[in-house]
Parts: structure tokens; sequence; C-alpha cells
């Protein structure tokens, strides 16, 4: 057999051992003789590290034998979808030149022609945020076809992300403690008389104006699309309203108007909710979800008022993600306290596993200017040291006239800033960042299978990691360890992969099928990859995957790998 690539398979078992049984006996130095490519640096002393982290986690692993395995022979008919800014980066730059902190931008009038977003998403746009507190739904609707447009037939992979209505909104209240269900057809009131208590089929708006300007035949929609009503009625500056799309009304539920055609949720990846303030929403959100057509929408609560600061933890538990939002945090608590509120809900974020964005005024300046100010550019800097997942542009990209300047000014620093902490500041920040996390979250054997796959892949200085993930959840405890290398996660959920947009460090890619054979999978994606001049020759890829190893092996069984492309 030709020595072309020489690999290690480690299998975890999903059983907790008793004994530590990894490397030992012969395994140790057929582990040690995996060949290395560059970078892999005092693999010995480090050994010991991932030996005890993985004690220390109770991971059992069945060390099989060192086998050469070649990666020729192609698969035919088997397709995948990468996005085209990544594929254009691997082929130029290598695994070295991908960027790991993902960009958020927020469409405006300045930037929501076909042209302009597909500038921004040739620039490095990741997500696009469409903020429902301005312009029409059909605005809305028109943008999103077009960002849906630009994916299919340019081959982007921008996620779309709703942010409901904010400060701007009317809070309407039934009164009763927990929430109500509107049923299809049923008819409500919706009032500014206070009462006390609640009554049946009302709901109280804590605005007496609310129903100005509103139409008989208008859409009135709770929480960004938990339930919907129309207006049958105007009786003073009350509505009679049927109930048109059932579901939740929560107590202090978000209310907006709608006129002209609905706002379709169909192929909106998240939905940021404004003013959270506790887990609750976030919840019943995500129950309503669960149930509706728009299963796989992740939800994002916005942290900005003080309330959801004292909520903090069990926000960033109930929800999939955080949005720091700094515009109206700071009008909330002294801005001279938002640099380190910022940091620890930055740090909570990862220690729990969640998505954080980072938005507001990051380059405020350049909504007229053409270039940034240092001190911006100071801002943008610190959230990638903090290591952020995302960044966003709100007025910089929706109405400003340096739109595509300002994510290439987003680029060029989160670049330099994270060639930075991988080169200069290596050694410090694996060891700050394994101190800060620990062991915390539920799956506590995929955490440290992923943690160690982590420190494996820094220490011997693989190009990239690959995990084959059905539901995205191992590709997250990897980019939640920041690795040095880029993450290529390869699922063949859509929803998956477009939830995967907003997460550190990962590439998500679509593939047409996983087979519960990991060397099938590798296989063929290696050699797709390989074929369309992505990766080349040489390059070390560790290898990790949730799916199951064998047939051989009837139980989930989570491994590691380390490849050499050939
Ligand atoms: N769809 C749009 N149509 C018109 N103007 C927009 C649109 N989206 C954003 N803008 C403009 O860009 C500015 C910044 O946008 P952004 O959505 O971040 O506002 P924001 O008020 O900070 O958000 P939020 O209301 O969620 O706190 C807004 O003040 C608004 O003037
Ligand atoms: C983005 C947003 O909602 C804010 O900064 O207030
Ligand atoms: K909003
Ligand atoms: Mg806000």
């Amino acid at each position: 057999m030709a020595a072309a690539s020489e690999s290690v398979l480690l299998r975890f078992g999903n059983e907790v051992a008793k004994q530590p049984t990894l490397f030992s006996g012969p395994m140790k130095s057929r582990f040690l003789g995996v060949p290395v490519t560059s970078g892999a640096i005092s693999w010995a002393g480090r050994k010991r590290q991932v030996d005890s982290r993985l004690r220390l986690a109770g991971v059992r692993a069945v060390a099989e034998a060192a086998r050469v395995q070649s990666l020729s022979g192609q698969e035919p008919n088997f397709g995948m979808a990468i996005d085209t800014v990544a594929e254009e980066v691997l082929r130029g730059e290598g695994f070295s030149g991908m960027r790991k902190t993902k960009l958020v931008c927020t469409i405006g009038p300045a930037c929501c022609s076909l042209l302009e977003l597909e500038r921004l998403a040739a620039g490095g746009m990741n997500v696009a945020r469409l903020n429902m507190c301005h312009n029409s739904r059909d605005w809305h609707r028109d943008v999103i076809a077009k960002i849906k447009k630009l994916n299919e037939q340019k081959g982007f992979s921008v996620s779309v992300m709703i942010d409901t209505e904010g400060s701007q909104i009317h809070v309407v209240d039934h009164g009763a403690p927990s929430s109500l269900k509107a049923e299809e057809g049923s008819v409500w009131v919706f009032t500014s008389q206070k009462f006390e208590g609640s009554r049946p089929f009302t709901v109280r708006a804590n605005f007496e104006g609310f129903s100005q300007g509103i139409m008989v035949g208008d859409e009135l929609v709770i929480d960004g699309g938990m339930a919907s009503f129309v207006v049958v009625e105007k009786m003073g500056d009350d509505l009679r309203c049927k109930c048109t799309d059932p579901g939740l009304l929560l107590p202090r539920a978000k209310m907006s108007f709608w006129r002209n055609g609905k706002l379709s949720y169909h192929g909106i990846d998240f939905i940021a909710v404004s003013f959270v303030s506790d887990a609750d929403s976030i919840k019943q959100l995500k129950n309503y979800l669960s149930t509706s057509s728009s299963k796989s929408v992740k939800v994002l609560a916005k942290v900005e008022t003080l309330e959801s600061l004292q909520n903090l933890e069990e926000i960033v538990e109930a929800s999939d993600g955080i949005m720091v939002a700094r515009g109206d945090l700071g009008v909330e608590v002294p801005i001279e306290q938002i640099p380190t509120v910022q940091e620890e809900i930055t740090r909570i974020c990862r220690q729990l596993n969640k998505p954080v964005i980072i938005a507001s005024q990051l380059l405020e300046s350049m909504i007229e200017y053409p270039t940034p100010t240092r001190a911006e550019v100071a801002d943008v800097t610190e959230v990638v040291r903090q290591y952020a997942d995302a960044l966003m542009l709100s007025g910089e990209s929706a109405i400003g006239s340096n739109g595509q300047k300002a994510v290439s000014v987003l680029k060029m620093v989160s670049s330099r800033m994270e060639l930075w902490t991988r080169e200069e500041h290596q050694q410090a920040s694996a060891l700050y960042s394994y101190k800060k996390l620990g062991a915390s979250l539920a799956d506590r054997i995929a955490e440290a299978i992923c943690n160690s796959a982590v420190e494996m892949a820094n220490n011997l200085g693989v190009d990239a990691i690959f995990v084959y993930t059905k539901h995205g959840e191992m590709a997250s405890l990897l980019s939640r360890n920041r690795p040095n290398p880029p993450i290529f996660a390869f699922t063949n959920d859509r929803s998956v992969r477009m939830g995967l947009n907003l997460q550190w460090g990962v590439i998500p890619v679509l593939v047409d099928n996983l087979s519960e054979d990991m060397e099938a999978n590798v296989l063929k994606t290696t050699q797709l990859l390989k074929t369309k001049g992505m990766v080349k020759r040489g390059c070390s890829v560790l290898v990790v995957s949730d799916i199951f190893s064998t047939s051989a092996t009837p139980n989930a069984f989570q491994s590691i790998k380390m490849i050499t492309i050939s």
C-alpha cells in the first residue's frame, strides 16, 4: 500500500470511562509517529496536557492501529456547496487566509439593490440584517428575495436576520400572568384604555395613539410573527382584530402593524429580538417557532436594557445567540461601562457556547467619511481580541455612502488581529481559553472531545479542522475553543449550514449526503475539495465527527482523526 497518508483513528465511546485508557501501550509511539506538517510544537510536552484533559473528562478512547489511507478514488455525483467567497480565498491563499470573525451588515436604502447586495456579499458579508423598524414589509420581502437569488445564482452563503421592532413599537399586555393563545379566527380588542387584571379577548396597548393611521385591513403582528391579526373594525381609538395566524400572546408582547401583503418568514435564518428583558420571551418565541414551519430559525436575544443585564445568564442559555446592542445599551447604562459589559457578555456567551454579535457604532464615522477614526479601529480590534463571533455594521452599510469600504475595513482589521493572536500570542491565548472555559456544558463528552481536538489541532499545527456534523453542535463546540486553523463544517442540513454562518471560524459546507461511514465522508469531501483546487497536497487536517463511525459500531461514536491530503 502506498503511504500516501498516514492516519490515526481515535474513537470515543459515548459512555464515561471509569479508567483512563488513553494513549497507553504501543499506541503512544504510533500516535507520536503521525506525520505532522509544519507548526507542530513541543508535542511530547503538550501531549501530557491532552492526556490529562481527556482523563479529566472521563472519555474513553479506543485507539485503533495507525493505518495507511489513500485518499484517491472519486465518488461520482457527490454535491457540495461552499460559499463562493470562501472558495476564492481557499484557492488563492489557502487555509491560512480564512477570516474567523463573521460580518453582519444592516441592509438599508444605501445597499438594497441587487448590485450593492452582491458587492457586500463578495466583500465578506456573512449575515444580512433587516431592521423591521424601518421601511415597508414589501421592501423587506424584496431584499430577502434578492439575497436568496444571489445565494442561489452566484454561490454566496449569506444568512438573513430580521431584527424585530424595538423601542419604536408598542408594548401590549393582556393582563394575564402568563401567555394566552390566540386561535385562528378569534376576535380580539386592542385598546389603550387602562384596566386592572385581564379581560377576555382584550389586549391593552401602552400608548394612547397606537391606532392612529391604522386602517381596516392592516395587519397587526405580535412579536415579529408570534401571532398575526387583521384589523376588522376601528372603534374610536380601539381596534377589533381577527386572528389570522394563531400563536401565543406573551405578557408585554411587542406589536407592529403591516400593510399591503404579508411579510413572509420564508428564508429567514435568524430573528433578533429587541429589548429582551428575561428568558421567558425567548423561550416562548422558540417554543412557538418549534411548532411552526420555521423550526430551524435561530432566535437571538438583543442585550440592550438594564433588565437584560440582570438576567443575562438565563437569557444567554435560552437563546441561540446574543447581540450586544450597544446603541440602546449605551442609553440604559453609563457609556463608560459599555466596554466591560461587552467583554463580560462575550465571555459568558463563549462559556455557554452561544454566538455573540457586537453591534453599533463600530465604524460610525464611516457613514459620512471614507476612512475610520483610529478610535474606531481600536474598538473593532478589541472586539476581535475578545473573540466575539461577529461584528455588525448598522448605519455604515444601511444608509452610509461607504458601506463596501466599511466592510473591507472590518475585514482588514479583524484579519490583522486574528493573525496577531494566532502567531504572536498563540500559547498565551490558548492557556487563557482553557482556564476560562473549563467543562461547563450539558454534553460534557462532546465538549471534552472538542476541547481536546482543538488543543491537538493547535499543537500539531494542522492546516484545518474538518467536522462532519448533523446538527452543527460539534462545529460550534470546536468554534468555542477559537482554534488556530479554520473549521470546515460539513453538514447535509441547509438550515444548519445557514445557522453556522454566525459562528467564529466556521466555514459551513453543505453536502448532499452524510454517510454513516465516516471514511466515505472524509474521502468524498476531501477528494471534491481537491478536485476544485481548494485543498492542496500535503495539507494536514484534523477530522472530528458526530456521525456514526462504522456499521460495526452501532452506537453513536465520535472520533478524532488526523489525515494528510495526498
Ligand atoms: N430598512 C431601512 N430603511 C431605511 N433606513 C434604514 C433601514 N435600516 C436602517 N436604516 C437606517 O440606518 C440607521 C441604523 O440602522 P439600525 O437598524 O442599526 O438602527 P438602530 O436604531 O440602531 O436599531 P434598533 O432600532 O434595532 O435599535 C437607522 O437609524 C436608520 O436611519
Ligand atoms: C442594534 C441595536 O439595536 C442597538 O444597538 O440598539
Ligand atoms: K430593531
Ligand atoms: Mg436597539
